[in-house]
């Protein structure tokens, strides 16, 4: 106690009015918290009884997700399949290898992070009827404004042109990385036809049809596109749904960072991309190998028809791989350090089996893409993704020698559903207007391709026999990305896909699909000012646009993650740059990438056998993303050493000054 009798200070007359001002504050909002959860108690209550039917309706109906019936699920009918410790103990390589689709990493949770479970939350769902039916406002009676109304109105590019600014510092493959990363941490399945058609939300694009599949977005009055309906297909509920609580959805992939979107999430998925010798299934060509082609006619990927003989559906072990090139340029990148690695390993231990070299090659994979991420993606990018106060309070930081002794088997390791439905979707700011090829005098760049042209199309990576994969990785590495501000292209703002689709307005709606709690809640969730009252608009300092926001919801309350999100101003880095983020998207991942870290028994800095040797780990240290582009990119002679920053100089691939090697000696 501060404040004992002896040293007991006299307050000045205006000490004591804000010391009274300050209890009044903290009685009001007291009573505003009771007065919310008792509001929502009683929705709770109502709803259980309309609900608890509902909810059966939902559990009954067979479901089938899209394009995923290959994977865990056998003719479209899910899994239940589930690990038991004793099972995992009887798997010969529970120590030394991951198992493919995440199960028996946690050994007394075997299922924590495995693929096809539902998505742990931070804080629990909030739906009107308590089971799946999307909030409306705190004022008990009014719905909240349509997602496109908010995103015309907000994310809309007003500097006059028709495109946003520039960040200036990092490069598209900083773009490209968080895309790939989050393909790895994340895949949420939607409902579709029984077949695995398409859902369809929207008659002609105008009138929304009654489905409980469907949220078809209602546009907005002042209308770019000329459309009054926009399609939304919901989420399908998780097969662990509980009765008495509300909806979960799935995550149809490993949540570690295990590159389980190079080697698939399921065993059949592990076996169609299995080539021979330990090495991972290639299409070669004269332009070097290439990612296998899709067979199965289900890609999500649709081909230009001009480009006939350059063009086709890649097969990997994400099924989003041709959502754009440079995403489909990273999974064919660590293909080929796949099977490069297999090669140096066979070089040192000649005796070794396809399996054993598929095994370590593939876990040498994981342990590359974690450092990736941590030291390059996270900590060293112009304006450090989070800042360096998140990367202390959430053990971020990685060790420069020695082993992580950090891992806590009480961690859940899942992808949260805060993560997957808004925070990690920071990055849809950052895509650029165009794509294009850049010459080797790193001046010419080829005649730009708009951006919703390059979506599901992979055309600019597999052009030309794979011989054009140098200017495109010249271009990625050289040109900016767009800023991580509230602006967004109309290539996903209005023509995603090339068609009539709003990205922004998905992740709006997703967010009240997956019933997740509004944007002042997961403030109060992270230790964050929380406004007073529904009224209380000017303590979100943290946010422009306070006027737009007010015109658009009832309540402070109200205010979607997604969008609070975006608008909070970026978090300062220990240098006194701006970070990517905001507080409350820094808060969510900095917890994400802390659970991933510490609940991971595979974390690559961990000792031998669920790590490596120490002069090995030492090896796998080195590695920078320069290191993996040189190594495996036809023609590439200098590159900057952060591929994720635009080069202040480049270097000469062959100088291991700034761009090491792996030395596999080290695997003798
Ligand atoms: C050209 C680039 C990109 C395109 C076209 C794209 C497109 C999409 C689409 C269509 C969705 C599903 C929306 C929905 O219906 O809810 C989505 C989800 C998502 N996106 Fe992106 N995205 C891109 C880049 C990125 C980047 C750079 C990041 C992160 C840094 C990112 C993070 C996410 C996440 C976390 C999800 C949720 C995944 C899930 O739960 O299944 N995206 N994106
Ligand atoms: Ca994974």
């Amino acid at each position: 106690n501060l404040f004992t009798s002896k040293d007991e200070v006299e307050l000045t007359e205006k000490e004591l009015e804000s010391l009274y001002k300050l209890e009044t504050l903290l009685d009001e909002r007291e009573r505003i918290n009771k007065d919310r959860k008792k509001k929502a108690k009683r929705l709770v209550l109502l709803a259980i009884e309309e609900g608890l039917e509902k909810s059966e309706k939902m559990k009954e109906r067979q479901i089938y997700y899209r394009n995923i019936e290959n994977s865990a699920c056998d003719n479209g009918s899910r899994s239940t399949k589930r690990a038991t410790t004793n099972e995992c103990q009887k798997l010969s390589t529970v120590n030394e290898y991951r198992t493919i689709d995440g199960t028996c990493n946690n050994l007394d949770k075997p299922n924590w992070g495995a693929a096809f479970t539902a998505q742990p939350r931070f804080i629990d769902e909030v739906y009107t009827d308590g089971v799946n039916t999307p909030r409306i406002s705190v004022d008990g009676t009014s719905s909240l404004t349509s997602p496109r109304t908010i995103s015309n109105s907000v994310f809309k590019i007003t500097n006059g042109k028709k495109v946003s600014r520039a960040e200036g510092f990092n490069s598209l493959m900083s773009l490209n990385w968080g895309q790939f990363l989050d393909h790895d941490i994340v895949l949420t399945p939607t409902f579709a036809e029984e077949h695995g058609e398409d859902i369809q939300c929207c008659e002609d694009n105008s009138i929304p049809i009654s489905r409980d599949e469907c949220l078809a977005i209602e546009m907005s009055p002042d209308e770019d596109l000329d459309i009054s309906c926009m399609e939304f297909v919901r989420s399908a509920p998780s097969p662990d749904i509980q009765l008495n609580a509300g909806n979960q959805v799935t995550n149809a992939i490993t949540s570690f960072i295990d590159g389980s979107m190079v080697y698939g999430s399921s065993e059949d998925e592990e076996r169609q991309l299995k080539g021979l010798g330990g090495k991972m299934k290639v299409k070669s060509v004269s332009g070097g190998d290439l990612l296998p082609e899709d067979t199965s006619g289900e890609a999500f990927c649709t081909l230009t028809g001009s480009d006939p003989v350059d063009d086709y559906c890649q097969n990997a072990g994400d099924i989003r791989v041709n959502v754009q090139p440079g995403l489909g340029h990273l999974h064919l990148l660590f293909v080929r350090e796949h099977n490069r690695i297999v090669d140096e390993l066979k070089n040192v231990q000649p005796s070794w089996t396809e399996d054993q070299l598929y095994n370590e090659a593939r876990k040498i994979i994981g342990a590359i893409i974690q450092h990736i991420t941590y030291n390059e993606y996270f900590a060293k990018l112009f304006s450090d993704l989070f800042g360096d106060e998140i990367i202390d309070k959430y053990d971020l930081r990685l060790l420069s020698e020695g082993y992580s002794k950090d891992y806590n088997k009480d961690i859940n390791p899942g992808t949260r559903v805060g993560v997957a439905t808004a925070a990690l979707r920071f990055g849809h700011t950052q895509i650029p207007h165009e794509m294009a090829y850049l010459s080797n005098d790193y001046n010419t760049t080829s005649s730009d391709t708009e951006m919703q042209f390059t979506l599901k199309n992979p055309h600019l990576l597999v052009n030309k026999a794979g011989s054009k994969i140098l200017d495109l990785v010249r271009y990625m590495t050289t040109t900016p990305t767009r800023a991580a501000d509230r602006e967004f292209e109309g290539a996903i703002r209005n023509h995603l896909f090339n068609g009539l689709l709003d990205l922004t307005s998905l992740n709006i709606q997703r967010g009240r699909d997956h019933g997740l709690p509004s944007y002042t809640a997961w403030r109060e969730y992270c230790g964050l000012s929380v406004p007073l009252s529904d009224g209380d608009w000017d303590s979100l300092t943290d946010l422009l646009n306070k006027g737009k926001l007010r015109r658009l919801y009832k309540s402070v309350h109200d205010i979607d993650l997604y969008v609070g999100g975006i608008l909070e101003r970026r978090m300062k880095t220990g240098r006194g740059d701006q970070s990517y983020l905001g507080p409350t998207f820094a808060c969510i991942l900095g917890k994400q990438f802390q659970n991933l870290k510490l609940g991971d028994r595979f974390w690559y800095e961990r000792p031998y056998p669920e790590g490596f040797r120490e002069d090995q780990l030492q090896e796998i240290r080195k590695v920078t993303l320069a290191t993996v582009l040189c190594a495996n990119t036809d023609g590439l002679t200098e590159l900057q050493t952060l591929a994720l920053k635009r080069p202040g100089r480049r270097r000469n691939c062959n100088d291991e000054r700034f761009i090491p090697k792996i030395d596999f000696n080290k695997w003798k």
